[in-house]
């Protein structure tokens, strides 16, 4: 068994060079696949789903090559052979549905298991499954997969999506550069992921315009070719950064950042009380003294992100006074709250809302992350608790972060990975990692 164990640590001081986006990174490598030569992809993390997809796209004869200088990845689908994606593999991460997107121009049918990533209940995909039947193809769900097919070229139609989706707007974004005709996308995300994507789709010979507004329009293409590309930085991992600072009572300098990226993150900090400053490249959030409780509600970019709500319930957990944290995205992302409780925070759920009482002092225990940013949470909340926190499900922190352990580590932080070859000793733990739900 594998687990973090964290401790209070005083305040986090330092500088951080922020990685490339994970949910760029897992559709530019989707969408390099489309390219009829290689695509080189600098600064794509290398994260357990990006591992997952380097396998699955293997099974498919895309050849997939790490730089032993930069790290940059080759993508090289000349000699793909189907479109029938590996179901196990491909239902181990929510992303895997860019790879319809992406080869169902090229092949009419892909058959791929169905998405998995972190659980919040609800999840649906009936935007992507809209998208695809407007542009003249079938989806067919099987008990552990489902195959999409289209008997003909795919063609641009006008789509208009009943929910702001990220996804849905960067999936349709691929299966429309290679259409027949114009596609026209209403009501896009306009996250700089979904820019990312078209940026990356335009340089291989899309025509894509209006990306990062709410209209795209695209007119296909007959093919793409291969080109090289920068990932943006990661936006969820510098503003949990930055609250981690705030919260230890710190100065942390996120670096190698688009600043814009954060605005919503950063007007929220400035409320909380925390100092902000910025330049081109970096921002530097410093502990003023006090901190202040505050409201947030999620929504889609460019409103709160609900992928730093856990980060920022960390923090709102040192503020006195009661916060309110409203997640609008996901009504029930909180399973971290059960675990924070154990800790001894205050805090109740009330519908889609968190209701935090500050200040209180909180304790190690034994906790688990059931996803990436639950476990920046609670690495968060263990740095401000007393005594010793320890966090199972390391395997969900593991694909958001490349190297979360080593980055908390270089800004001071009392944190290190622990292992057990088989069950945990009697009397080493105050409860069992098995009752870490409870
Ligand atoms: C791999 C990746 O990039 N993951 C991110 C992406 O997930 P993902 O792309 O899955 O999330 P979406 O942007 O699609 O979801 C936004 C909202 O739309 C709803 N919806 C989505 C698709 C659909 O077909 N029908 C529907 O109703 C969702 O339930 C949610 O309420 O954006 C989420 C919201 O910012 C983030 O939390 C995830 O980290
Ligand atoms: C929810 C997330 O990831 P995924 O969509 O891949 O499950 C996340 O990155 O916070």
């Amino acid at each position: 068994m594998k687990w973090i164990e964290v401790e209070a640590s005083g305040p986090l001081y330092g500088s951080v060079r922020i990685p490339g986006a994970k949910n760029s990174s897992l559709a530019l490598v989707a969408a390099a696949c489309m390219a009829d030569d290689p695509v080189t992809l600098i600064g794509i993390p290398d994260l357990l789903d990006i591992r997952v997809i380097g396998s699955m796209c293997e099974d498919l004869g895309i050849r997939i090559a790490r730089s032993p200088i930069d790290g940059s990845m080759t993508v090289d689908a000349s000699r793909i052979r189907h479109a029938s994606l590996d179901v196990g593999k491909s239902s181990s991460f929510r992303a895997s549905y860019y790879f319809v997107g992406a080869l169902l121009g090229k092949f009419g049918k892909v058959r791929i298991g169905y998405p998995g990533g972190d659980d919040f209940v609800s999840r649906p995909i009936d935007q992507h499954i809209k998208a695809w039947r407007a542009m003249g193809a079938e989806v067919f769900p099987s008990d552990d997969h489902y195959e999409v097919r289209a008997s003909s070229r795919l063609r641009g139609a006008d789509i208009y999506f009943d929910t702001i989706t990220s996804g849905a707007t960067m999936n349709t974004l691929m299966a429309a550069a290679t259409a027949r005709g114009t596609t026209i996308l209403r009501n896009a995300a306009r996250d700089p992921e979904v820019v990312d994507t078209a940026n990356l789709l335009n340089q291989m010979g899309a025509r894509i315009v209006g990306a990062g507004t709410d209209t795209i329009r695209i007119e296909g293409v007959p093919s793409l070719r291969g080109c090289t590309y920068q990932v943006i930085p990661d936006r969820l991992i510098a503003g949990a950064f930055l609250a981690a600072a705030a919260a230890t009572g710190g100065s942390v300098t996120v670096e190698d950042v688009i600043p814009e990226h954060l605005g919503s993150c950063l007007a929220k900090l400035t409320e909380i009380g925390v100092e902000i400053e910025s330049g081109d490249t970096y921002v530097r959030a410093s502990y003023a003294g006090k901190l202040r409780a505050a409201r947030i509600r999620t929504g889609m970019y460019p409103l709160f992100a609900t992928d730093l709500q856990q980060p920022f319930t960390a923090l709102l957990l040192q503020a006195p006074g009661r916060s309110i944290v409203n997640d609008r995205v996901y009504p029930n992302r909180f399973s971290h709250v059960p675990q924070l409780r154990r800790m001894g925070a205050s805090i109740e759920i009330k519908g889609s809302a968190a209701i935090i009482d500050g200040a209180r002092p909180l304790r190690g225990d034994w906790v688990h992350a059931t996803d990436v940013r639950a476990g920046t949470c609670l690495v968060m909340a263990g740095l401000c608790a007393e005594g010793v926190t320890r966090i199972t499900g390391v395997e969900h922190i593991e694909r958001g972060y490349e190297d979360a352990v080593g980055l908390f580590r270089s800004l001071g932080a009392n944190i290190r990975f622990r292992e057990t070859s088989g069950e945990a000793e009697q009397g080493d733990f105050r409860c069992s990692p098995k009752n870490a739900n409870a």
